[in-house]
């Protein structure tokens, strides 16, 4: 590290490293856990300025604040994401977060095929009767509900069918409960012994692993035989990408873990989306009012137990924006590292090979010069979404690796909000809406609510 200031005319940023090892790391995740992370790294902005170094889990951290610094991180390939080893152990080595450079490419190009809008939109009626089935097994004739776990369960079954192509069944439900074992032990201490949460998400791990790759083989042959079409669901689709050299095939390890990543990546945050927009709709009448307005004239045009569809989705503007602010606001994803491979430099400062940078999103989501009045509520905000400055609204991140699952999750979100609003009123349970971030915002009881069915004829039409 000397050394490095030494050869080096540029200068490291201000700040401290702290403790050997602890660095900062207790107080930031203190912080997370009482959900004041944001003034946590704003005091340090305040005190350093936008560029400060750290320490953090265990790594020297460069802290990086600002549109500028966002495109400086986003775009830069010697910076690469850095991933606890918890996370690898447990998702595998070849995902596409793991992965750097033209591997990185040709792999997220061909999730991306799958992803993109165009394909997506065949999927709509599929997404309207996972959502119409569980408010029917969870939601309907119940008087109060805890909203979390349900929507974790929906997304889960959403990505099951979408993704895997794996229908209802004990199979489905065998792998919703690794699914859950997996997450519990994610971000804990990577120490694997049996009664720790390490140890028993890696457990499941292995399971889940066997069931995807079960699928995998099964679809291969499948494929082989000409009986699925490839865009059945992205294990298939993955299978069937191969050139005729096989160059751009991925192999089975590679198709299980980016399927093990989706599976994680693509189901607790759409699940915390829709769960802050759920609380937020029941504090705020009027947004309530104009979002069940917006969904109940699209219901009118339908007929009786008619599914939504790509056009419908078109036209719930309102209902996105609200989502996009409450991803502003609340946004699933604190932040997350990158790993310098060489020495860079931004700003006049030097970011030594091998140490972290640390990127935060409520940091230009909740900056005044940037969004006016940033703890206002006000979805009109992105009604002229060019009008928003890059790299500014970054809670699917940006640049080269910008979340591919964004369309998934507003197609997901929307069909649900549209069934919710249009036949559920609902009011929150407990008077303490706080929440807490684990590392995903998480409302401390799981936000339970009162139901209220609008209309008894339309609670039919869901059934
Ligand atoms: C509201 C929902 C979601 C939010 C807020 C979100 C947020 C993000 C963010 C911020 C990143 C970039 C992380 C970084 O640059 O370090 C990301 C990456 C990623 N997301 Fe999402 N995501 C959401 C839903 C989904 C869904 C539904 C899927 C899959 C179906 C998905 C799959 C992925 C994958 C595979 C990556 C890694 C991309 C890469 O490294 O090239 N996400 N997401």
């Amino acid at each position: 590290f000397l050394t490095k200031q030494r050869s080096s005319s540029k200068r490291l940023p201000p700040g401290s490293l702290g403790l050997p090892i602890i660095g900062q790391s207790l107080g930031l995740l203190r912080a997370m856990q009482a959900s004041t992370g944001e003034q946590w790294l704003q005091g340090r902005i305040k005190r350093y300025g936008p560029i400060s170094k750290l320490s953090l889990f265990g790594a020297p951290t460069i802290f990086l604040t600002g549109p500028a610094a966002n495109k400086f991180i986003f775009m830069n390939e010697a910076l690469v994401p850095q991933q606890p080893s918890s996370l690898t152990r447990i998702l595998g080595k070849r995902t596409i977060i793991e992965l750097v450079g033209e591997d990185h490419k040709r792999v997220r190009a061909a999730v991306m095929q799958f992803l993109k809008p165009d394909v997506l939109k065949n999927y709509v009626g599929k997404i309207d009767r996972e959502v119409r089935h569980h408010l029917k097994m969870n939601w309907i004739g119940r008087q109060t509900v805890t909203v979390l776990p349900l929507m974790k369960g929906l997304t889960f079954d959403i990505i099951c069918s979408l993704i895997f192509g794996l229908e209802r069944g004990p199979l489905r439900e065998g792998l919703g409960k690794d699914c859950a074992d997996m997450l519990a032990g994610m971000w804990a201490v990577p120490l694997n012994l049996p009664f720790t949460h390490f140890g028993k998400s890696l457990r499941a791990s292995h399971r889940a692993r066997k069931v995807l790759t079960r699928i995998t083989r099964e679809r291969r042959a499948m494929v082989a035989q000409g009986q699925v079409p490839s865009s059945e669901d992205l294990i298939t689709h993955l299978l069937t990408l191969g050139g005729e050299d096989g160059t751009n095939g991925l192999t089975d390890e590679e198709i299980v873990d980016n399927a093990m990543l989706v599976l994680v990546a693509g189901h607790d945050t759409s699940s915390t989306l829709m769960t802050f927009m759920m609380r937020h709709l029941a504090n705020d009448q009027v947004t309530y009012a104009a979002v069940v307005h917006e969904q109940e004239e699209i219901a009118k045009s339908k007929a009786p137990g008619e599914a939504l569809t790509w056009d419908d989705l078109y036209k719930m503007k309102y209902t996105w924006r609200v989502a996009l602010e409450i991803l502003r606001m609340i946004p699933p994803l604190f932040g997350s590292f990158r790993r310098a491979l060489k020495d860079v430099e931004f700003d006049g400062y030097l970011i030594p090979k091998g140490w972290q940078v640390f990127w935060a999103s409520s940091i230009t989501h909740m900056d005044a010069n940037i969004f006016q009045e940033p703890c206002k509520f006000d979805p009109t905000r992105f009604e002229n979404q060019s009008s928003i400055p890059p790299y500014c609204f970054v809670a699917f991140g940006s640049g080269l690796r910008i979340c591919p699952g964004s369309e998934f999750a507003r197609i997901e979100t929307l069909v649900t909000m549209h069934y919710l609003a249009t036949r559920f009123k609902w009011r929150l349970c407990c008077r303490d809406d706080a929440f807490v971030r684990d590392p995903l915002p998480s409302p401390t009881q799981g936000l339970p609510v009162e139901l209220e069915p609008k209309n008894k004829e339309q609670l039919m039409i869901v059934k």
